[in-house]
């Protein structure tokens, strides 16, 4: 099993270029599916949850090809398959992406039901209300979900909750129904705008993405197209917090700022200086970190993906601050880890109360889910002494050469995949 070996202590400091959004690929790429032309994907992320996605689309038939790192062509003129039956496919969340894109396309799909990381009850009631409500039958058996409609028809749709997953499925399905449906309360993260440029490029009638009305009006059909995602915004997010943390003076480069103004504005509350420019952010800490509180919500607030990062930015600063989850039920289970460290955290409810500590050391810990994975990675560069973390396939799920990226910034940290090569890596960097 691969591990991080990290040694703390030294300021992140110079330049990193951030990859493509994962959760807008995750989106993009499904929706690539729904025409029989050719579609070229640039800024693809290469990172765990993309290949599994990619795999599953030429499991059914689908072709895919690799142009270079980056660029994926993707066909789906030759899919022979609607059960999308991939063994990996059940543990990313974007897997049900598949139902509305092959449901839209084919008017029927069957997809297991999907994964993820495992931060709360996550059901999906909201995408079947969705479906349903374009005319389609929908079932759950033996852990699969299936998706039928004689005619897809245009509908009305009001989310009870504000859902990525369902704005995004319901688009795709939509977008290939019958007349015009109509999605309220919709999700306005930028990866739902670009999934709909996206399709949008291909021929579909979407207005309104980024807003919490968007209107559709069904297409007979799509076409090939060559479209760029846009930048990561949690990715980015990751390093500007890192920079925060480890004191550092770190250049964000290939971003959209304008999607980091919630991340941007608590660095300058706790005390960093956030330079910004057309596509790059500076984050600039000289420690002496303040305490402040936050809460997650829908975009424009506060990512829940960034929760844990922001937890360990607040671990080190002065002051007692909070941080309120108000998207997933169980996303603080990495704070048993950053306690062992030596930061003083107590959760109750969805609230953790963090008493900020002036230093933390480091140790063996275990990655819980992705993002916490990456607050841990923050938390050991920071720390005095050697930190190992285990589990890291849950980091790799969305982060593309995190440890290279990391090095670049004169962090000191190595991946390995046997305990003799932790011990070389803990001799070399320690
Ligand atoms: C692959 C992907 O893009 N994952 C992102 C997506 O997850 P995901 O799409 O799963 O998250 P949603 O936005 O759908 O979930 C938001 C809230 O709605 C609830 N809900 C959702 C659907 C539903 O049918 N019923 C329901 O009650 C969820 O339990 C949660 O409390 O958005 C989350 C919120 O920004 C991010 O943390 C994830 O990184
Ligand atoms: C929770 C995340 O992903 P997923 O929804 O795929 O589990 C994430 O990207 O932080």
């Amino acid at each position: 099993m691969e591990q991080y070996v990290i040694k703390g202590g030294v300021p992140l400091n110079g330049e990193v270029s951030i990859g493509g959004a994962k959760n807008a690929a995750l989106g993009i790429l499904a929706a690539a599916i729904m025409t029989d032309e050719t579609v070229t994907i640039e800024n693809v992320p290469n990172v765990r949850d993309t290949r599994v996605l990619l795999q599953a689309i030429e499991g059914i038939g689908a072709k895919v090809k690799y142009v270079y790192n980056n660029t994926v062509q993707i066909n789906g003129g030759s899919i022979c398959d609607i059960n999308v039956d991939y063994e990996y496919i059940k543990k990313i969340r974007a897997s049900y992406y598949l139902l509305g894109a092959l449901l839209g396309k084919y008017k029927r799909s069957q997809v297991a039901l999907p994964g993820g990381c495992n931060i709360g009850s996550r059901p999906i009631d909201q995408h079947i209300k969705g479906f349903k409500a374009l005319g389609a039958e929908v079932e759950i058996e033996h852990g699969k979900i299936s998706t039928k409609a004689e005619h897809l028809v245009g509908g009305h749709v009001y989310f009870d909750v504000v859902t990525v997953g369902a704005t995004i499925n319901l688009m795709l399905a939509a977008c290939l129904a019958e007349g015009d449906t109509i999605l309220e309360n919709a999700a306005k993260e930028p990866h739902i705008v670009d999934v709909a440029n996206f399709l949008n490029a291909m021929g579909a009638n979407i207005k309104g993405a980024g807003t919490d009305v968007i209107r559709i009006k069904g297409v007979s059909k799509l076409h090939g197209t060559t479209y760029s995602i846009i930048p990561d915004q949690i990715e980015a997010g990751t390093f500007m917090f890192a920079s925060a943390a480890t004191c550092g003076d770190v250049v964000v480069r290939d971003v959209i700022p304008k999607h980091l103004e919630s991340l941007s504005a608590k660095l300058i509350e706790v005390g960093c200086e956030v330079i910004e420019g057309d596509d790059w952010v500076r984050v600039i800490s000289k420690g002496n970190l303040k305490s402040t509180n936050v809460k997650t919500l829908p975009y424009p607030g506060f990512p829940t993906d960034m929760q844990p990062q922001m937890a360990v930015v607040l671990a080190l600063a002065h002051g007692t601050s909070m941080v309120t989850e108000s998207i997933f039920e169980n996303r603080f289970k990495y704070v048993d880890e950053l306690n062992r460290m030596g930061c003083h955290i107590k959760v109750e409810g969805n609230t953790a109360y963090i008493e900020g500590v002036d230093k933390i050391t480091g140790a063996q810990m275990s990655a819980p889910d992705l993002r916490a994975g990456a607050a841990l990675v923050i938390a050991a560069l920071s720390a005095d002494g050697i930190s190992e973390i285990e589990d890291i396939e849950y980091i790799q799920r969305g982060y593309e050469d995190f440890e290279g990226k990391l090095r670049g910034l004169g962090a000191m940290i190595e991946r390995v995949d046997s305990e003799r090569e932790a011990l070389k890596a803990r001799l070399k960097i320690g």
